[in-house]
């Protein structure tokens, strides 16, 4: 471990290094980070944090990566306040216990890089292991890890002192390849600061990183799901008749797709064990529960409690899902579908794309931050958030996009719109798309069921949107069709057209068909 003063922590007590999943669990509960439900889950309290932090998320100012980075998207800490936060931190875990967890990211060997996670809480360690590639065998001979995450939620920073936005910090460093987190709980912050390392790193090696998940069918033909945080990748991808690559992250390489990680991220509310089995059964021992209810007798899980926040969240390793492929690796996709969760309810249920719209659509990000994901959001929130995970994204949307338009060109891939959002009215006066129905849409689309039947064209969007689907009542695939108030229905649906047109004009794209396949507003 002489490689962690390299890191300037020196004088820590003790470092327990790559402690085994009990092991974790018995420090967690010995320090009252948390306890055990009844399904054998660690479940713990994340306190004031329990979403992701974007306004205390930075990236350090550096002279090598300044011209690359989309300062849009992302806001500046510089390097001096950088180097000292460290030291504070150092300063801070002296005398003090910390797990270490070495292992890698990215499954395909060709691309894989090692990881260490060194965390103040048992618990984030835990975490850690889980959610990211545990080494096997001798694979962590001569480890020396290129990408170094630091998270040390006790060490609360001064904004006077330390430049952050406030007591809560997650910054990155890409030429030193490090993240600091601290003052914030929410194990999300460690996963989704990788991935933001990982988006920085990957497109420079010609692959392309995605918010997306993953599976592929018996026959072997994989499928990619993109969507913002809420709306449905994970849900959607962990389906007992296809085999779960990943749930989140992955890159897409001149070989084939890959997960980035080891283990998923599961939003739990509302959960039942009928509509989401294979998550609801991936809720055992090792598996980390954030701020879900229990019943403090029983130390029954309460899935439909929002009393702590609704972004409650199970953190288990891929193998708890039944037939998870391991490593997780998988052909060119066949098929990529864009996740929207729609809050004014006028897009369709699903739609085909080509490949201009594609790229439209991809570019656009048009989605909603669904309520506890990110700090403030209450209620459904339209946003277009570029590649469908803007949060993440420290280059410009254009070099993720032209990867992407290059990729599904040469491999004949289909790309599908799903709406998982609201249907029959907005976001308060429809509901939210019935579950089973985008599964069977989603379903249908993945098996080539959509190739062959009638399709119309919707005449503000320009979405080509079937008229029948096996499993879905045909009344539902035409939005319109669910509103009462057809009015009211073109009216939202101008306005949203009209949104989606200012949104574009951010962007300076030289291809015009893609700018052309966007929505007909009049003039
Ligand atoms: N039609 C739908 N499609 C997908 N998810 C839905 C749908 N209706 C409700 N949900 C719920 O929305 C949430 C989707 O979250 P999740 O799959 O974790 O999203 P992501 O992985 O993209 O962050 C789950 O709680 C799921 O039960
Ligand atoms: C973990 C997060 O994302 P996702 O829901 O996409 O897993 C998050 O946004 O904090
Ligand atoms: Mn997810």
């Amino acid at each position: 471990m002489d490689n962690l003063k390299s890191l300037l922590l020196a004088n820590l007590k003790k470092v327990h290094y790559n402690l085994p999943v009990p092991r974790l669990v018995e420090e967690a509960v010995a320090r009252g980070e948390g306890v055990l439900a009844s399904n054998g889950a660690l479940v713990v309290h994340t306190g004031k944090y329990t979403g992701r932090s974007p306004n205390d998320k930075f990236i350090v100012d550096e002279p090598q990566v300044r011209d690359e980075i989309w300062w849009g998207n992302n806001k500046p800490f510089s390097r001096e306040k950088f180097d000292a936060l460290l030291r504070r931190m150092a300063a801070y875990l002296q005398n003090r216990d910390v797990f270490v967890f070495d292992g890698f990211v990215c499954a395909d060997p060709r691309y894989r890089i090692p990881l260490r996670v060194v965390n103040e809480y048992a618990y984030q360690n835990l975490f850690s292991r889980q959610l990211f590639i545990r080494a096997a065998g001798e694979e962590l001979k001569g480890f020396c890890p290129e990408i170094t995450v630091i998270s040390a939620p006790g060490f609360k920073a001064q904004p006077e002192i330390d430049g952050t936005n406030s007591e809560a910090f997650i910054i990155l460093s890409f030429e030193k390849r490090m993240v600091l987190i601290g003052g914030t709980l929410y194990s999300g912050e460690i996963k989704k600061s990788v991935f933001t390392m990982l988006n920085y790193i990957m497109p420079k090696a010609g692959v392309l990183s995605m918010h997306c998940s993953a599976n592929m069918g018996r026959d072997g033909s994989t499928a990619l799901f993109f969507g913002l945080s809420g709306t449905g990748k994970t849900t959607l991808s962990a389906d007992p008749e296809r085999l779960l690559i990943g749930d989140d992250e992955h890159g897409w390489s001149d070989e084939g797709v890959f997960n980035f990680e080891g283990g998923c991220y599961a939003k739990c509310i509302n959960l039942s064990r009928e509509k989401e089995p294979q998550i609801y059964h991936a809720i055992r021992f090792g598996t980390v529960l954030e701020n879900v209810v229990f019943d403090d007798t029983t130390r029954e899980p309460d899935y439909g409690s929002d009393a702590i926040t609704e972004n409650t969240r199970a953190a288990y390793p891929v193998d708890y899902i039944p037939g998870a492929v391991i490593p997780g690796t998988g052909g060119h996709p066949r098929a990529v579908i864009f996740l929207t969760a729609d809050a004014f309810g006028v897009l369709p249920p699903i739609a085909r794309l080509s490949i201009e719209q594609a790229m439209y659509y991809f570019i656009s990000g048009y989605t909603s931050k669904l309520a506890g994901t990110e700090r403030g959001v209450t209620e459904p929130q339209a946003t277009f958030s570029a590649c469908f995970g803007a949060p993440f994204l420290p280059l410009s949307p254009l070099v993720y996009s032209e990867l992407l338009g290059e990729k599904i060109k040469k491999y004949s891939t289909e790309v599908f719109l799903v709406n998982t959002g609201w249907s029959g009215g907005p976001y308060g006066v429809g509901q939210r798309m019935d579950l089973n129905y985008t599964r069977a849409m989603v379903r249908a689309a993945l098996s080539g069921k959509l190739s062959g039947v009638e399709y119309e064209e919707d005449p503000v969007f320009g979405l080509m949107i079937p008229r029948t689907c096996p499993g879905v009542p045909p009344e539902i695939l035409n939005p319109r069709n669910t509103w009462r108030d057809k009015r009211a229905y073109d009216e939202t649906a101008m306005k949203l057209a009209r949104s989606f047109v200012e949104n574009f004009k951010k962007f300076s794209i030289d291809w015009p068909e893609v700018t052309a396949a966007g929505p007909r507003v009049a003039k």
